[in-house]
């Protein structure tokens, strides 16, 4: 850090590139001055070297879920925001649950499975049972990306149902540790710089589950239904009451639209915000820390049955002070979602209408019509303010204005 602070700028689109012994490594343009500029600076005007190397300690962020969820959904739209695509190590283990881009590195905690499928079944435990998982060496390695060391991670073999040879994960500039239980183990969660946890309501996760694992992976109906059944005591125990630890959450609920909707396509969708996270400002909805209630249907938004309804103010949860956004329903025409965007402050947006650009990007993405995918792609656009901040008071400069 001493070679770059405090002259220094960030980019998060700069080439990779590696500086030697530096201890910086990628996606960062900075720029600093020696000793000789310094003095220089005075005669010859500045003197700065510009840069190209990253901030030597990664940010850790944890996003946890119950399996098909829309963890990878929403890791494509994280992923999105800061721009390039994710791809599985080159050269690796093709069955890699690794995804890797410019800026981030999302790796999945299943990867610590320390029962593979066969020993879980001959101890007669479940894959979200902590004694199926390695904690001690979660903590460990993620301890060590923090510092800005490379780690050999194991891998958990979805195909064969076994832990193959560990591959190497270098430190990037964000890493983001997802899966059944980023915040089970206090010493990992105190590594967390930010987290997020996506709470699907059991109504939902059955209908995903129904349409991915019979629709696309050709399971029965009876077979989803009580693979589900059979996983809900240990869900119940070790992995929903992580959420009393998110930073942000995403609740997934039926409608209240539609009087006893059974069908499960419309959602009520809550992001819950936690008050005073650092570098990280709840998003409000025309007047912070008031209570609303806003049909924006009407002659700017398109709204067919059952219409759009948006919430917002502030509530406790699990005792704790947060700012809660709901939508319920679903948008006709995604450009107009501009409209709603509009009413909506401190989004972290680089420029006017960008959560509508990232939306419309992704449109074919489960959930770009609804509440899933805007709230998504908000918790993306507040992750990366939140880098920025943690950059640059790292750096010792500003942050740049990225609020809009
Ligand atoms: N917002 C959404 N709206 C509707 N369906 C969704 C949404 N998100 C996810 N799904 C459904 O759930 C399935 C699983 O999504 P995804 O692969 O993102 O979850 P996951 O948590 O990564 O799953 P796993 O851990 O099993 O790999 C998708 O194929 C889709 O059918
Ligand atoms: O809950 C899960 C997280 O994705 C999986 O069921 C767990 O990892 C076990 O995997 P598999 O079903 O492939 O044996």
């Amino acid at each position: 850090m001493a070679f770059c602070s405090p002259h220094t700028t960030t980019s998060l689109h700069s080439p990779r590139t590696t500086i030697p012994n530096s201890g910086f490594r990628q996606n960062q343009v900075i720029l600093f001055t020696t000793r000789s500029s310094r003095r220089s600076n005075t005669r010859n005007g500045a003197r700065t070297f510009q840069v190209s190397c990253a901030v030597d300690k990664p940010i850790v962020i944890g996003l946890a879920a119950d399996s098909g969820c829309g963890k990878s959904t929403f890791m494509r739209r994280l992923t999105s925001v800061f721009g390039g695509a994710a791809e599985p190590p080159r050269g690796g283990n093709p069955d890699s649950n690794t995804l890797i881009s410019d800026t981030t590195t999302v790796i999945c905690l299943d990867d610590y499975h320390s029962l593979d499928r066969t020993g879980r079944k001959e101890k007669g435990v479940t894959a979200l049972d902590p004694k199926a998982n390695d904690f001690d060496l979660m903590y460990e390695q993620v301890k060590a990306i923090k510092e800005g060391k490379a780690i050999e991670k194991p891998i958990y073999n979805h195909v064969t149902g076994l832990l193959d040879p560990p591959e190497t994960i270098q430190p990037p500039n964000i890493f983001v540790i997802e899966g059944l239980h980023p915040m089970y183990d206090e010493r990992v969660r105190d590594l967390l710089d930010f987290s997020i946890y996506l709470d699907i309501s059991n109504e939902v996760k059955f209908a995903w589950k129904i349409q991915r694992d019979m629709a696309e992976r050709g399971h029965s109906l009876e077979s989803i239904k009580a693979s589900i059944e059979a996983r809900k005591p240990d869900f119940d125990a070790f992995i929903d009451p992580q959420k009393q630890y998110a930073d942000a959450v995403i609740e997934v609920l039926p409608t209240q639209l539609i009087p006893d909707d059974n069908e499960g396509k419309v959602l009520r969708v809550k992001l819950i915000m936690k008050e005073g996270v650092k570098f990280f400002n709840p998003v409000y909805l025309f007047d912070e820390g008031s209570t609303i209630n806003w049909i924006p249907c009407g002659r700017k938004l398109t709204c067919s049955y059952p219409g759009i309804k948006f919430s917002y103010g502030p509530d406790t949860y699990f005792g704790q002070e947060v700012s809660v956004l709901e939508m319920d329903g679903q948008f006709d025409r995604l450009d107009e979602l501009i409209y709603v965007e509009s009413h909506l402050s401190n989004l972290s947006t680089k420029f006017y209408g960008e959560v509508t650009q990232q939306m419309l990007k992704h449109a074919d993405f489960p959930g770009s019509n609804n509440g899933t995918g805007l709230f998504q792609t908000i918790v993306g656009l507040k992750i990366r303010d939140l880098y920025e901040q943690i950059i640059a008071e790292r750096v010792g400069a500003p942050a740049q204005a990225a609020k809009v």
